[in-house]
């Protein structure tokens, strides 16, 4: 039996029937994409959300208030699709950089646009920022994601590194017979340009469907492919946390590189994650397959007590893990870039 105090104060966190707290939000702020990476979405796009549906600037700042202030949450993370599409991003940041006690604020985009934001993000307030590239290859690029911009992601991440928006991570999905050969190659830069780099291995969220097992490179191919020219050492895996990198250290350090193994060795059993999509959805995992309406009711006027109760009900039922290994799962209706990666 804890102590009345102790018994307040868990009244006032996202905490679900396995004990797991999520003080980690990650918040959709568009589905659109200016890419169409293969393993997200197909070369056609999506059926977009109708401008009327997505959250206003000013709900997104509420739901983040109340995530913050009564709610337990510490970071924020604003993602998508491609989260620099969202016109009031800057000011967003700003208004939630304000909220007491302040939120550590980062964001995972593309890097297109970031060399004309990223010093703007900096000054509202954007603690850091996760970049994501596949390739060093412009090619290769362009075979990935279905657009010439490769020149603009590596200007992204260059002016990202310049505003101080440390650390710069990169995030990394290897495919078969595009880029599997390129792990050396892309560490070797990252590491030359003080970026964290981080493998994911890629995960049934596409909206084509088209995920294999077979097909995916694992954590463990990756890890031996990076072994041919580096030598890795394992982090200390009391610094990992929550965070779902393992970590090693490059040639003795201080460089370091992750691997994010969602399908190989998941992560779930300490995730700390709640999102929310961009239409105003609560999802208490990355593959749930039920969402909780919280734009009904902020738009029908529901004080912050009661959306905060919503809120914590939509967390308490999440289940042990992602479901990847039951013969019954089923993928989310929902993509990665509408769910928010
Ligand atoms: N299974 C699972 N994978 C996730 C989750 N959140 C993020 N990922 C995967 O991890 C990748 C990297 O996520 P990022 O948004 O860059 O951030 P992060 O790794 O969560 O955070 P930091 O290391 O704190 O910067 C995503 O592209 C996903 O593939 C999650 O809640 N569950
Ligand atoms: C959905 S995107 C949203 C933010 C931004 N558009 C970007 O690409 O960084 C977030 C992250 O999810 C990753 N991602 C997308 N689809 C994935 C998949 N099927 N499996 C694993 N990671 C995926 C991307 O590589 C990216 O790092
Ligand atoms: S991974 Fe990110 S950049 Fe690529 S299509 Fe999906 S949302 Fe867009
Ligand atoms: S799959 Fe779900 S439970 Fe597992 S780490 Fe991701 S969000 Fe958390």
């Amino acid at each position: 039996m804890g102590t009345p105090g102790a018994q307040k104060e868990a009244e006032r966190v996202l905490i679900d029937t396995y004990g797991r707290v999520a003080t980690d939000l990650r918040v959709s702020l568009t589905d659109r994409c200016n890419l169409r990476c293969t393993y997200c979405m197909p070369e056609e796009g999506l059926q977009w959300l109708a401008k009327p549906e997505l959250l206003t600037d000013d709900e997104i700042v509420r739901m983040v208030r109340i995530a913050v202030t009564d709610l337990g949450v510490r970071d924020v993370r604003f993602t998508g699709g491609e989260p620099l599409l969202r016109p009031g991003l800057v000011g967003i940041v700003e208004r939630c950089a304000a909220l007491e006690p302040r939120p550590k604020i980062s964001l995972t985009t593309n890097g297109i646009g970031l060399k004309r934001t990223a010093a703007a993000l900096r000054d509202a307030g954007l603690d850091r920022v996760n970049v994501s590239l596949d390739t060093l290859r412009p090619e290769v690029f362009q075979a990935m994601t279905r657009r010439k911009r490769h020149h603009d992601v590596i200007g992204g991440l260059a002016a990202a590194r310049a505003a101080g928006l440390a650390p710069v991570k990169v995030n990394t999905v290897l495919m078969r017979g595009m880029n599997d050969d390129e792990a050396p190659d892309l560490l070797r830069w990252a590491v030359d340009h003080d970026y964290e780099l981080r493998f994911i291995e890629q995960m049934p969220l596409d909206a084509q469907h088209g995920w294999q097992r077979s097909d995916m490179v694992t954590a463990e191919e990756i890890l031996e492919s990076l072994r041919t020219r580096f030598t890795l050492t394992p982090e200390e895996s009391s610094t990992r946390g929550s965070a779902p990198a393992e970590r090693w250290l490059v040639d003795g350090g201080p460089a370091r590189v992750g691997v994010i193994a969602s399908v190989t060795r998941p992560f779930c059993r300490a995730c700390d994650r709640t999102r929310l999509t961009a239409d105003g959805q609560v999802r208490n995992c990355l593959f749930a397959r039920e969402e909780s309406d919280l734009r009904g009711a902020l738009r029908s006027g529901a004080p912050d007590a009661a959306i905060a109760d919503l809120w914590k009900a939509a967390m308490w039922g999440k289940k042990a893990g992602s479901g990847l290994d039951d013969p019954s799962f089923l993928q989310p209706e929902r993509p990665m870039s509408a769910i928010g990666g």
